[in-house]
């Protein structure tokens, strides 16, 4: 069965271009500062306006404010919420009442204990998006090309859907979606030539095998 795919940290048109020819699913701007992906919300609108509306826009927000909810959602047409901080499920579902949105609720996953810890988010969250714990001193809570252990999401049993991230690429693609089992995936270094620089070519290989599988 075909996997469904976010491409994440998108800041080009020849990017986005790539991403919506090739059928991703999802499409990602980063509105957080220190990120390599940051982009302003009018530079955000810009690059998204045309994109086709069954193409679901995500905006990736850290431990939002909701002055900056607001900034943002004002000037950008998103039909979901990705949330990558340290919000707690009273605080997505606040904003999701808030903001009218369905929110994505980022969880870092270093082992098994996180997955017991996440429990408190299904159900609440939308979508959970599974992503590696960050290397101490990162910078940045994702988006890190770091990949955790695949199989622990074999065994994991929730009521909302969730996707698979952490270090993906076109080539340890097939093998992330056979070891946990994940029906969505979200890239973004993995499609990437330099830090912060999206490939079209290796978006569009990324899909390729993500339709394949
Ligand atoms: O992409 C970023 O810069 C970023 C910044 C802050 C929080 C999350 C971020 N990205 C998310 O992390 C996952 C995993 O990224 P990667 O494929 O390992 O580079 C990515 O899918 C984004 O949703």
């Amino acid at each position: 069965m075909p996997v469904a795919v976010k491409i994440c940290g998108l800041t080009t048109p020849d990017a986005v271009a790539a991403a919506v020819e090739g059928g991703a699913d999802w499409l990602g701007v980063v509105f957080f500062a220190p990120s390599p992906r940051a982009i302003e919300p009018e530079a955000a609108a810009e690059l998204l306006d045309g994109v086709p509306e069954e193409v679901v826009k995500v905006g990736l927000l850290v431990d939002p404010d909701d002055a900056t909810l607001d900034r943002v959602l004002a000037q950008v047409r998103l039909d979901m919420i990705q949330l990558h901080g340290r919000e707690t499920p009273q605080r997505v579902e606040a904003i999701r009442q808030e903001f009218g949105r369905p929110v994505m609720k980022a969880i870092s996953v270093g082992g098994a204990a996180d997955l017991l810890a996440a429990k408190a988010f299904d159900g609440v969250a939308d979508r959970l998006l599974f992503d590696a714990r960050p290397p101490q001193g990162a910078a940045n809570p994702g988006g890190n090309a770091q990949p955790f252990d695949w199989p622990l999401m074999a065994d994991w049993r929730g009521q909302s859907p969730w996707m698979l991230a952490g270090g993906l690429s076109p080539d340890n693609l097939a093998q992330a979606v056979k070891a946990s089992g994940a029906t969505a995936v979200d890239v973004s270094s993995g499609v990437e030539s330099a830090r912060g620089v999206k490939d079209p070519d290796l978006i569009r290989r990324f899909l390729e095998v993500a339709a394949r599988l």
